[in-house]
């Protein structure tokens, strides 16, 4: 046993009051050092008692802390607890154990020192670990902040290097398309240049061809010109021609009357002397006996002679003025002298135009073969009519203008052997009147002809139509400023019943209705028209032939070519085969070497839609174009050139009177209705 042995009680009392001693002195402390950063654990916590007094007395222990605390909680200091304190310290001080337990406090003191320091010296290795982990964590990040700054520099680097790339890139593309837009400048603009030199090529070129095309459109002008020229001089000439023919025809005639005068006072101052000489001479009683005898025939002759002679000057002064052109103004001898002429000119070889146009079959006239045959035939008829003399056939001729109708109807006449007379339906309207009058005149003047007379009424519909009043119009309409187009339009109105149409004009077709009535045993009637549906029925009603000329076809093109080269180039009378021969014009040869066949089916080709007339004219403008032209030469080409300006003409014509298809003419229809 030791002798700082208590007994168990006392033992209890001395720690818990030690116990409490040290709570109070705890409870102190932690109140002194309440702001001090530095706390022991059992301090902090008044319910955590020490471990010797957890180890001692558990429950008891507790039960006293827990008074104790709840002591000091009611009154914020607990003096029981104090004096248990100081009863516990005065029974430690009267305890022969005090210094022990002093020494055993003290120790614990420094136990729990210590402790303290122990718990300060791992709290400190405890910071310093931390503070190690933090530099370490510091260095870390420090690290992989280099890290990262040295990866965002290498991206930067790489960043900068990709933008210097693609800045070089872009450089390089903008330079390169600035190279291709130079390129493509240059390009356009030598482009442009050769543009401005084509165009300035092609605009010389223009204005050549357009100063060719003037010069060739003045010479087809001074061509036309000169063309025109001779025609009308040849009309002008034709008209003196006919003028002398007519004064010398008069003076002839009054040479003959003033002779026959002359004779017949000749013969009675003969026949005054004559009487006077056979009252004394008996012998010359019987002479003039035999004389009176002679003079009696002689004067009956003479009569007989002026009668005939009479007769013919009558029917060629009394050939009634409607009558623009007749076969009856002949004298009997003329025909002997053609008769002749033509004998010793078919023996010439190279036959002229005068025994062209003496021609009396049909050979001239080129139509189809179908419709040649039935004119031929009807010729035929005609004339066999006559010599039966059967009453004749009236015809009508209807077909384009320029189509052979005046020619067929005048062959037709010399072919059936009848005189014929061409007159026009266009001159019966001006005569007012008159117009009865020179129709009657015609019929009875047809009478006198002892052949028969095919009387040949050409542009009948002009005064045979049931449509007589023609009422024309005369625009002129401003299609722009400086250029202008005229356009003349013809209506016609009314009917031959109608109040408004001329009473002259009705009378003149009432007195051909009334002449023509009765089948006619000494005029053929023959009417030419272009608009066959316009003649009054009464008129067709007395129509026996309709015969249609159309225009000519290509074949028929070709051989009217030919035709009028022959009549007007090469001036034969006859249709050769062979072309190439020499044409005699001022003392020159003129070669056609190269003017075949084959350039005039060319021609006739080209020549869709031409009537003989316009053929005829073309080649006639040949013959002016050889005339005009310095070596007096015709070739293919120069024949060839005036085909093309004439077939140009007549499209041009052709547009100028499209009645249907002139928009301007249809304005100006528009307007009058
Ligand atoms: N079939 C043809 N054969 C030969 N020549 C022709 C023919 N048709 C027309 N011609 C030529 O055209 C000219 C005019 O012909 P013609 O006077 O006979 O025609 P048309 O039909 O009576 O015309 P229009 O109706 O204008 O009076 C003739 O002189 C002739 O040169």
């Amino acid at each position: 046993m030791s002798p700082f042995r208590l007994s168990p009680s006392a033992t209890a009392s001395a720690l818990t009051a030690v116990g409490t001693a040290v709570a109070t002195l705890a409870a102190i402390t932690e109140r002194a050092h309440a702001d001090s950063p530095f706390r022991f654990p059992y301090l902090s916590s008044p319910s955590a008692p020490p471990a010797h007094q957890t180890a001692t007395g558990g429950s008891s222990g507790a039960s006293d802390s827990s008074s104790l605390s709840s002591s000091t909680s009611s009154g914020g200091f607990d003096p029981e607890s104090l004096e248990r304190g100081a009863r516990a310290l005065r029974e430690i001080n009267s305890s022969p154990y005090a210094k022990q337990v002093f020494e055993l406090m003290r120790k614990q003191e420094e136990t729990r020192l210590a402790e303290i320091a122990v718990d300060k010296a791992k709290y400190q290795a405890v910071q310093t670990q931390a503070d190690i982990e933090k530099q370490q964590k510091l260095a870390e990040e420090q690290q992989k902040l280099v890290q990262q700054q040295a990866q965002t520099k290498a991206q930067m680097a790489r960043y900068e290097d990709e933008l210097a790339r693609k800045r070089m890139q872009t450089e390089h593309e903008a330079q390169r398309r600035q190279n291709v837009e130079l390129v493509k400048m240059q390009e356009e603009s030598s482009i442009r240049k050769e543009q401005a030199r084509r165009a300035a090529e092609e605009h010389i070129q223009a204005q050549l061809r357009q100063t060719e095309k003037e010069k060739a459109e003045m010479e087809r002008e001074t061509i036309r010109v000169k063309a025109m020229a001779e025609a009308e001089g040849r009309a002008h000439e034709a008209k003196l021609t006919e003028e002398y023919n007519r004064r010398m025809l008069l003076e002839r005639m009054n040479g003959e009357r003033d002779k026959w005068i002359a004779l017949i006072n000749a013969t009675f101052s003969h026949i005054e002397g004559g009487l006077k000489m056979l009252l004394t001479d008996q012998s010359k009683m019987i002479m003039a006996v035999g004389g009176v005898t002679a003079l009696a025939a002689g004067v009956y002759t003479t009569r007989e002679g002026t009668r005939v002679m009479w007769g013919y000057v009558n029917r060629i002064l009394g050939q009634p003025s409607l009558i623009r052109e007749s076969s009856m103004g002949k004298f009997p001898w003329s025909g002997i002298a053609s008769k002749f002429s033509k004998k010793t000119q078919s023996s010439n070889a190279s036959t002229g135009l005068t025994s062209f146009e003496n021609r009396t079959t049909f050979d001239y006239i080129i139509l189809h073969p179908s419709l040649k045959r039935r004119i031929e035939q009807l010729a035929r008829a005609t004339e066999n009519t006559r010599s039966h003399q059967a009453p004749f056939r009236n015809m009508l001729f209807y077909g384009l203008p320029g189509t052979g109708k005046t020619m067929v109807a005048k062959e037709m006449a010399r072919k059936s052997g009848l005189d014929y007379a061409m007159m026009s339906g266009g001159d019966v309207a001006p005569l007012g009147s008159q117009a009865v009058t020179k129709i009657h005149e015609i019929f009875d003047w047809a009478k006198k002809s002892s052949k028969g007379l095919l009387l040949f009424i050409d542009e009948a519909d002009a005064f045979l139509c049931e449509i007589t009043i023609y009422v024309s119009f005369e625009f002129t309409i401003y299609v722009s400023r400086d250029k202008h187009s005229q356009c003349k339009v013809c209506e016609t109105f009314s009917t031959r019943n109608n109040k408004n149409m001329s009473e002259a004009q009705r009378s003149a077709l009432n007195a051909l209705l009334f002449r023509t009535g009765d089948q006619s045993r000494d005029t053929v009637l023959v009417l030419a028209t272009n608009r066959p549906g316009d003649l009054d029925s009464a008129v067709t009603d007395r129509i026996d032939e309709v015969i249609e000329f159309p225009l000519p076809g290509e074949e028929e093109r070709f051989q009217l070519l030919k035709l009028y080269l022959n009549k007007y180039i090469y001036a034969r009378s006859e249709l050769d085969s062979s072309w190439k021969t020499l044409f005699k014009k001022n003392h020159q040869n003129v070669v056609t070497e190269d003017l075949t066949d084959e350039i005039a089916r060319e021609a006739a080709r080209k020549t869709e839609g031409f009537s003989g007339r316009e053929i005829a004219k073309l080649v006639a403008g040949v013959r002016a174009a050889v005339y005009g032209s310095s070596d007096c030469a015709l070739d293919s080409s120069l024949f060839m050139e005036i085909v093309d300006f004439k077939v140009a003409e007549h499209y041009q014509r052709i547009k100028l009177s499209g009645e249907d298809d002139d928009p301007i003419k249809k304005q100006c229809i528009d307007l009058i209705i």
